[in-house]
């Protein structure tokens, strides 16, 4: 997979290709339907297939006091997009001149006469240009002018277990992460949501209660809610490396100030490893994938309580990960 991150990279790209554009926060199963549609357009039209995406998200650079939390962070992001975008991703940094561009000069002075796309795939709801102004017709209407064909891919939904069905978007899984769904965050992403961040050491304690935890430093990234969850965890030498997906261990989470000991401890990302001995990781970093909720965060009476409780998660913990099934393929 080529990653362009610099307008001067752009003469590499294909003419005629097949694009598509979007923040793609999460690489949701939305997201997903459109990289889909876009790579089978560009298999049957021997095609480049191009994917554009922004780094940071445009309300960072534009409004940075209401820029939503992150879902994915760069390296994450490329991974997911690697499983479809067999040809090429531009990254579109930092870029406010772009951003303030109108529709219709988005279309014309950048990607007509950067790329002169054969097809742009979207959804209903693809906003873009100066104050998100141009909208699918605009863009339907500025290629029948230009010669690039739109293809507009029908909302993929979800039914929550409350039985209401919802359109899944990036901002509806930041909400779920937020407060613990995770379960629902998972079939909205058809994968765990994960944390990516780097390993640094704890103060001990957990060895002494008889369950060691790696600590995360908390990332940039939308964190779930406080509680204990059952997940998986990976374990690299740097970012890039990870997810691996091969060494995958079996843990139990727990995010929370640590109230049984303290009344105000910042905020502890910590994993317990289930029935595996992991040496000295500190320095190194990891992923934790979030499978399922299973208790809020407890003030014990005392360690020998809160012990006996991990105790027990770990059980809890256990069962749930031998009954998860990986989500749908891409
Ligand atoms: C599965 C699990 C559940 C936990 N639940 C709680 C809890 O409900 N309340 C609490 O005060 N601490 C809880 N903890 C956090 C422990 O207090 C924490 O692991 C310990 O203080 C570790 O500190 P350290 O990183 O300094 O070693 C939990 C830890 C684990 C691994
Ligand atoms: N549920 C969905 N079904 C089909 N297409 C979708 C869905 N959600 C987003 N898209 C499309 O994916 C492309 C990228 O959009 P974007 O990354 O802004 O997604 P989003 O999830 O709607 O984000 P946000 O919630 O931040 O608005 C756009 O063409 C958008 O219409």
């Amino acid at each position: 997979m080529k990653v362009l991150k610099s307008l001067s990279e752009f003469g590499r790209i294909r003419k005629g290709c097949v694009l598509t554009i979007g923040n793609f926060d999460g690489v949701h199963v939305g997201h997903r339907e459109i990289l889909r549609t876009a790579r089978a357009l560009a298999a049957d039209h021997s095609a480049e297939m191009v994917v554009m995406t922004f780094e940071p998200h445009p309300v960072a650079i534009l409004h940075p006091e209401k820029a939503p939390g992150v879902l994915t962070p760069l390296p994450l992001k490329l991974d997911l997009l690697g499983e479809y975008a067999d040809n090429c991703v531009i990254v579109l940094q930092d870029n406010r001149k772009l951003l303030e561009l109108s529709p219709e000069d988005f279309v014309d002075q950048f990607l007509v006469a950067g790329f002169a796309p054969r097809f742009i795939v979207e959804g209903h709801d693809f906003h873009f240009g100066s104050g998100r102004a141009g909208d699918i017709e605009t863009l339907i209407r500025l290629g029948r002018e230009k010669g690039f064909e739109v293809v507009v891919v029908e909302p993929r939904q979800m039914t929550l277990p409350m039985g209401e069905t919802i359109r899944v978007s990036s901002t509806v899984i930041r909400y779920m992460v937020e407060s613990g769904h995770v379960g629902d965050a998972a079939v909205a992403l058809s994968r765990p949501y994960r944390l990516l961040g780097p390993i640094v050491s704890g103060r001990g304690r957990g060895r002494e209660l008889g369950f060691p935890t790696l600590n995360m430093a908390v990332p940039n990234q939308v964190i779930p809610a406080e509680g204990v969850y059952a997940g998986f965890v990976e374990i690299a030498d740097d970012p890039e490396s990870l997810p691996s997906r091969t060494e995958r261990c079996s843990a139990v989470f727990s995010i929370g100030q640590i109230r049984t000991f303290e009344e105000k401890h910042p905020l502890l990302i910590e994993a317990h490893v289930l029935d595996e001995r992991l040496g000295d990781v500190t320095g190194r970093w990891m992923v934790m994938e979030f499978v399922q909720h299973l208790r809020h965060q407890h003030k014990f009476g005392s360690p020998e309580d809160l012990a006996a409780q991990i105790a027990r998660d770990c059980d809890q913990a256990r069962t749930a990960l031998e009954q998860f099934v990986e989500g749908e393929a891409p």
